[in-house]
């Protein structure tokens, strides 16, 4: 205990010790004088009354106040009894002594009481004191908790986990944490044969669009060699983003027939960079085929050619103007005809014109829009040109007041659509000359594919738009493709079909499909030089039963001259029910019907 302390305690004791005694003195001495002995008396009675309340408090235990307060008065009072009994005489001196020496007592009494307790509060002080530092430590501690506890939600960056279950997973998952500074909650990647697809979860907030628009960036972050191809996903937060690991065009797509069954199917030309088929509707749309030389054009003609020639309700057309027709002659099994010179040419055109008309009155009756073969009777009929440039410069060297070719296949392109006759056109000069210069054709060409084009002017007049380059088309047999259902200048590779692969499939439809009759037959002239005899020969080896006006249509001949060849050659014999001129012996297969002409 401090020294202050201990001195300030014997200053409690003198001053409790000896002041009530000399108060009391005083008092009882001023007393004396003022009322004498009464004063002492009734003093007397009190101390008594004092004493007996005191005995009875410490005897009952009364509350320790009352006892030692009635002590205390009861001691007082018999000090001023005797003080004032006495007056200034020596029992006054001994009274004091007395009352001080008690008082001393009392307070040593009260001292040695109440020292425990002097400590037990000097502990509690301690322990209070020990306990407000603990809180104080606790609150403080809660405190800087709190305060890092703040720092860690408010101001700094939450923590964030960018790694994915693939290393193309935690690419993306980074390269979009850096570019936006949003964490997606999820990027599922799937590898494929040709590279691998993610799908991107968009954090809301993160725009699909934007995300697109901006993939390069993306793409640059993720710094990889090949190609993206980006879409929407399912939901609307979602982005699929397609990479494709090199040239998934550069391998070579073998041909396969396929299972289609009308001319309203879809016709597979190939597959498109993920793999998937790429096919195109020829129904109802005319067709032209560009490219440069050596880069394939001839090998999708081809390939269409054999699809179309497998369709039972379909029958195909040819003309190839290039001397010796050297890309459809490969085909003629499966042509219905081929015109291989201008006047070929102007009279299958204007067969295909004399065709249109009737079915059209065909149409009318039946109070329909759309021939439809099944239930029009006649086959839909597509006309291959192997290089429309060489038909339009021979054909349009025609005699003043004559029709010009190209003004046949510009009403055909225009007209014929709607009646089930088809134009498919392959050039290597696409340009406005080709289609003889009077109305831009392409709007009438729906569907437009092209192999690479050196020249961009050509690239730009087959698709009418800078976004198809085919000059950017690295290989033979990839090809770009614009039609009612190809509106994206995407990359195909064509199935290739090989000269082996042609002339086993050639054969083979050759052999099962027969050509259908298509209304009034179209009866091309014969070639050149040859006499009466051969001209008759070389028509009804080509058409098989013919009537004397077909015969004349096919060799020039009078009536008169169409009999006299005939009867002068003796594998030529008439057939009397039919009316009909044939060759004895027919070479090939029999001449019939197709699959549509033979169920109506
Ligand atoms: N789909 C394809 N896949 C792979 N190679 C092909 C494909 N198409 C064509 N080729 C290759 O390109 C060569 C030229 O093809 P094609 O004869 O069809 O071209 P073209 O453009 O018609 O040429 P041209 O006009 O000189 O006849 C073929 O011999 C073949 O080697």
């Amino acid at each position: 205990m401090a020294a202050h302390d201990w001195s300030a305690q014997h200053r409690t004791d003198l001053i409790t010790t000896l002041v009530p005694s000399t108060a009391v003195t005083g008092l009882a001495l001023a007393t004396n004088m003022q009322y004498g002995d009464t004063a002492a008396a009734l003093e007397l009675v009190a101390a008594v009354a004092s004493g007996s309340v005191c005995l009875a408090s410490f005897s009952k235990s009364w509350s320790d106040a009352l006892s030692w307060g009635a002590a205390a008065a009861t001691l007082a009072l018999g000090q001023a009894t005797a003080t004032t009994f006495a007056g200034a005489a020596w029992p006054t001196a001994y009274a004091w002594v007395a009352a001080s020496a008690a008082a001393l007592g009392a307070r040593l009494v009260y001292r040695h009481r109440t020292r425990h307790d002097d400590h037990a509060r000097e502990l509690a002080k301690l322990t209070l004191s020990a306990k407000h530092t603990a809180l104080e430590t606790a609150r403080l501690r809660q405190q800087m908790a709190l305060h890092q506890l703040i720092n860690a939600t408010g101001n700094a960056e939450p923590a964030i986990n960018l790694k994915g279950l693939t290393p193309e997973e935690t690419a993306i998952r980074e390269v979009v944490h850096e570019l936006y500074k949003r964490e997606l909650p999820g990027a599922a990647v799937e590898r494929s044969a040709t590279g691998w697809t993610a799908v991107l979860d968009l954090p809301t907030g993160l725009d699909p669009d934007k995300v697109i628009r901006e993939w390069p960036r993306v793409a640059a972050g993720l710094a990889l060699p090949g190609e993206f191809d980006l879409a929407k996903g399912a939901l609307s937060s979602q982005v699929v983003a397609r990479y494709l690991d090199g040239d998934p065009l550069a391998a070579l797509v073998e041909y396969t027939a396929t299972g289609a069954e009308a001319f309203t199917d879809p016709v597979v030309l190939g597959v498109d960079k993920f793999g998937a088929t790429a096919d195109v509707e020829l129904a109802y749309n005319h067709t032209l085929i560009a490219g440069s030389s050596k880069f394939g054009k001839s090998n999708i003609t081809k390939l269409i050619a054999l699809r179309l020639a497998a369709l039972p309700d379909t029958v195909l057309y040819g003309v190839d103007m290039k001397p010796g027709a050297p890309e459809l002659s490969l085909l003629r099994p499966i042509l219905h005809d081929l015109a291989t010179n201008p006047e070929q040419a102007h009279a299958m055109f204007g067969w295909l014109t004399e065709e249109m008309e009737e079915r059209g009155a065909i149409l009318k009756e039946a109070g329909d829009t759309r021939w439809d073969p099944r239930s029009h009777g006649r086959p839909a009929v597509f006309v291959i040109v192997d290089e429309l440039a060489e038909l339009v410069r021979q054909g349009d060297n025609v005699a003043k007041g004559e029709t010009k070719i190209s003004t046949r296949v510009e009403s055909l392109l225009a007209l014929a659509r709607a009646y089930g006759i088809h134009l498919i056109l392959a050039t290597q000069q696409p340009s406005n000359r080709v289609f003889g210069k009077t109305t831009d054709p392409r709007g009438n060409l729906t569907v437009r594919i092209s192999v690479r084009m050196n020249d961009r002017g050509h690239g730009q007049f087959v698709f009418s738009s800078s976004k198809w380059v085919p000059g950017d088309l690295d290989a033979p047999g990839k090809f770009l493709m614009q039609s009612p259902d190809h509106n994206r200048p995407a990359q195909y590779k064509a199935q290739f079909v090989s000269d082996e692969v042609a002339a086993s499939e050639v054969a083979r439809l050759g052999r099962e499909l027969v050509p259908a009759p298509t209304g009034k037959r179209l009866i091309l002239p014969a070639q050149d030089g040859l006499n009466n005899q051969e001209s008759v020969r070389d028509r009804l080896k080509h058409y098989g039963l013919m009537t004397r006006r077909e015969l004349e249509a096919g060799t020039g001949l009078t009536d008169k001259q169409v009999l006299r060849a005939c009867q002068e050659m003796a594998d030529v014999e008439r057939d009397e029910e039919t009316n009909t001129w044939r060759l004895a012996v027919l070479p090939g297969a029999p001449w019939g019907v197709r699959a549509v002409a033979a169920t109506e």
